[in-house]
């Protein structure tokens, strides 16, 4: 009897109940098209893993930059170093939000990340990550402040009697 042999593979996954909405604030966004429950795999999405030079010679000068993640490598040392991946599939796809909705996980080794539902997520809301706290653009959750001199032109406006 020969040795059986299993395939290596990653069973994909992703939920039915989402629409792209390309006209929003934030550019396009993933939104509910149904009530999403807690704990929802939401996406399974497939990893490609750049190089740290391709990286720096290459992506960033590019828009595709503004679509990558961090992602843990090890150097030609053998040293711990954060290189930048691409993901496939809606992974690039979800917007930021401080408060996110969606929690993801990295698969190191198969190189993939698994997208799930953090709470319940009503119909019509948008599926966000949290991109951490360093920013590249305006978060248009936040809302504008009105710059000082206004302020202090409104300031001028009240009249007390
Ligand atoms: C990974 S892409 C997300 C998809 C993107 N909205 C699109 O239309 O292709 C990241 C980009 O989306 C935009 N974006 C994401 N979250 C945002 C936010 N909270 N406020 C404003 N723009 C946001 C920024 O332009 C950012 O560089």
């Amino acid at each position: 009897m020969g040795i059986l042999l299993e395939t290596p593979s990653v069973p994909l996954q992703r939920c039915p109940d989402l629409e792209i909405r390309i006209d929003t604030p934030k550019g396009r966004g993933v939104f509910a098209a149904k009530n999403i429950p807690a704990k929802t795999i939401i996406d399974i999405c497939p990893v490609l893993l750049l190089g740290m030079q391709e990286n720096i010679d290459h992506i960033e000068h590019t828009s595709l930059f503004h679509y990558t993640y961090n992602w843990p490598n090890l150097d030609s040392k053998s040293e711990k170093k954060s290189a930048q991946a691409v993901i496939f599939g809606l992974g690039s796809m979800f917007n930021h939000k401080h408060d996110q909705n969606v929690v993801w996980v990295r698969d190191i080794d198969r190189l993939i990340i698994t997208y799930r539902a953090a709470r319940d997520i009503l119909a019509g809301e948008e599926l966000c990550i949290s991109y951490g706290s360093h920013l590249t653009f305006k978060d248009a959750d936040v809302p504008e402040l009105p710059p000082p001199e206004t302020e202090i032109e409104q300031l001028n406006h009240i009249q007390i009697d």
